[in-house]
């Protein structure tokens, strides 16, 4: 069976139009949940999906529309099932989403007391492939996005690159596409303003086209329409549509 990908949303942390951009990636018997941002479980409900369904969850980064959802899952979970999510995310984030995410929701004294109590968790090191299920394999590449944050972009399968939020990074891209093997590249991009903790269109359209025509767009803003067929050939990653890798 082929990996696919479906985003839950594609949207900016304030877009409206768009859920938060998260993801589902799919292969056979396996669902991984990429982020699970504030409004992740009324895109998971929309769908017709519960996280039931999901093997493991994925963290990039500590921001609410890539976290937010996470109280939610845990308490579902705990509620109905009572079982424990597997959590995969870089081992330098672990310590700060409970202290700094998730202690305060999910805290019971002497009941839930640290992020082991909910969650199966997995730390990961970046820069290593990490085999999650016959089909699937992912590496942790740190990418820059608010500097003291700690933010990790995507290798799956060794071929498909999906950013976290990060800044421009052409070197990054470069070396990818033309010696890294990588065909894919999922991009956050803000359509309008200043990057300053994302890569903007502008900075996208710089690229070469061999880099170009790899790339799809996602975490936009609601302004997304306006911008259709002014990408240089890039296109639109869209909500609920589900692409094979
Ligand atoms: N220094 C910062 C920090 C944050 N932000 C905004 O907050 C959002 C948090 O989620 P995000 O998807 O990383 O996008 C960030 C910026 O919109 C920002 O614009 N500048
Ligand atoms: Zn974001
Ligand atoms: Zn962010």
């Amino acid at each position: 069976m082929t990996v696919k990908l479906q985003m839950l949303g594609t949207g900016s942390a304030f877009a409206k139009n768009y859920f938060n951009n998260n993801a589902l990636l799919m292969g056979s018997g396996y669902t991984l949940l990429i982020d699970c941002g504030i409004t992740a479980p009324l895109a998971m409900h929309e769908l017709g999906r519960s996280f039931e369904e999901v093997e493991a969850t994925l963290i990039t980064h500590l921001h609410a529309d890539h976290v937010g959802g996470f109280e939610e899952l845990a308490l579902t979970l705990r509620h109905t099932t009572g079982r424990k999510m597997t959590l995969l995310l870089p081992e330098a984030l672990v310590d700060p989403l409970w202290e700094h995410t998730l202690m305060c929701g999910l805290y019971q004294k002497g009941i839930i007391t640290s992020l082991d109590d909910v969650f199966h968790v997995r730390p990961l090191k970046p820069d290593t492939m990490y085999t999650l299920s016959p089909e699937i394999t992912v590496r942790l590449i740190r990418t820059p996005h608010i500097p003291g944050k700690d933010s990790y972009s995507l290798m799956l399968n060794e071929e498909v690159f999906y950013s976290a939020d990060m800044t421009f990074e052409p070197e990054l891209l470069t070396r990818l596409v033309r010696s890294g093997g990588c065909r894919k590249i999922y991009h956050d991009c803000q359509l309008e303003g200043a990057g300053v903790v994302h890569t903007t269109l502008e900075e996208l359209k710089s690229l070469t086209e061999d880099i170009r025509s790899r790339i799809s767009l996602m975490h936009y803003g609601d302004e997304k329409p306006d911008y259709v067929g002014k990408t240089s050939g890039m296109d639109f990653l869209e909500q609920h549509v589900v692409y094979y890798l």
